[in-house]
């Protein structure tokens, strides 16, 4: 498997405010087009904050199974926090070889009494941190599409935070298993944390103008850098124009791993459909309009499987 080629994945962001806002712009617009990926150093997440992450993930799921347990879907004593393994148990033919906490965003109260203990601060310090950053690619991102969206509009695309902490055990027989099986994230945007194992692979589109065509290319880590990836959201709302990418993250026989997304998102009642500037660009709609949750029910609902989440709001399903 390649590495991504640099030019793809340059970091950028060098702050996008100052004298190379319009070069890091068309840097990050034209990775949003092709790789649906790109790393960004300089975010304003502080790099200690990044370390602490990773070690409070450590330290998470070294807790003993009961610690842990008590946050299950089934059990949660919070609707905000849940603790799982694999992604649908259910559905899946391999289980990925993964565990996962995941802690849903109201207000800061709610996140100190109901999130973990053991990493609430870390989790609510890097969403805080990280929120400028957020706000300031959507607005390239958008702002590149000919639409010039008002605060409250801007915040219906990104109204809904999450952060998860996810923790690959070593797995002695890794050929055998997926990390986490080939998907595209389903929101906005996700901003990704990852250590230092590497694992972490992207599949360049087949249909976009780029090195390394439909093969699966390694997001190498970097350190005290931030990955990025477009969701299906964006995808939808672009009309087509910005890419969710697949990716999927292999297992390692030799050291656990650890990673933090952040996945942003409407909220669960927003009506999603192509910006109407970006359909009159292209002279057709590709998306259909329909409530983000419903697109989460058809998500959450089925074993990954590359970009078939995406077919939901193709006109032709139903
Ligand atoms: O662990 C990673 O690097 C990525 C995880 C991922 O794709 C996800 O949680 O959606
Ligand atoms: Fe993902």
């Amino acid at each position: 498997m390649a590495m991504a080629s640099k030019e793809l994945w340059t970091p950028v962001f060098q702050r996008l405010d100052g004298p190379h806002h319009d070069e890091v712009v068309n840097q990050i617009v034209r990775a949003a087009e092709t790789l649906g990926f790109f790393q960004v150093v300089n975010h304003g997440v502080p790099v200690e904050l990044l370390e602490s992450l990773k070690q409070t993930a450590h330290d998470f799921f070294a807790l003993p199974p009961e610690r842990k347990a008590i946050y299950r879907k089934e059990v949660s004593p919070s609707p905000l926090v849940k603790y799982g393994t694999s992604f649908v148990p259910e559905k899946e033919r391999a289980l990925e070889w993964k565990d996962y906490i995941s802690m849903a965003y109201t207000n800061d109260a709610e996140a100190l009494q109901q999130w973990p203990i053991e990493c609430r601060d870390d989790a609510l310090q890097y969403l805080k941190t990280s929120h400028e950053m957020v706000k300031k690619l959507i607005e390239a991102l958008v702002g590149n599409l000919g639409v010039q969206l008002d605060d409250s509009k801007i915040d219906s695309f990104v109204g809904k935070k999450m952060v998860n902490m996810n923790f690959y055990p070593t797995c002695p027989n890794p050929e055998l298993t997926v990390g986490v099986g080939r998907h595209s994230d389903i929101g906005t945007l996700t901003i990704l944390l990852q250590d230092g194992i590497g694992g972490l692979y992207v599949k360049v589109p087949e249909d976009v103008d780029a090195e390394n065509k439909g093969e699966w290319v390694e997001i190498p880590p970097i350190p005290g850098a931030l990955v990025i990836n477009i969701g299906d959201m964006f995808q939808v709302l672009s009309n087509g124009r910005y890419k969710s990418a697949e990716h999927r993250v292999r297992t390692t026989s030799t050291k656990s791993r650890v990673s933090v997304p952040i996945f942003v998102s409407p909220e669960a009642t927003q009506k999603i459909a192509p910006l109407p500037q970006a359909v009159e660009k292209d002279g057709v709609v590709r998306y259909k309009e329909f409530v983000f949750s419903d697109y989460m029910n058809s998500f959450f609902g089925n074993a990954h499987d590359g970009k078939k989440s995406l077919e939901f709001a193709k006109f032709d399903s139903t």
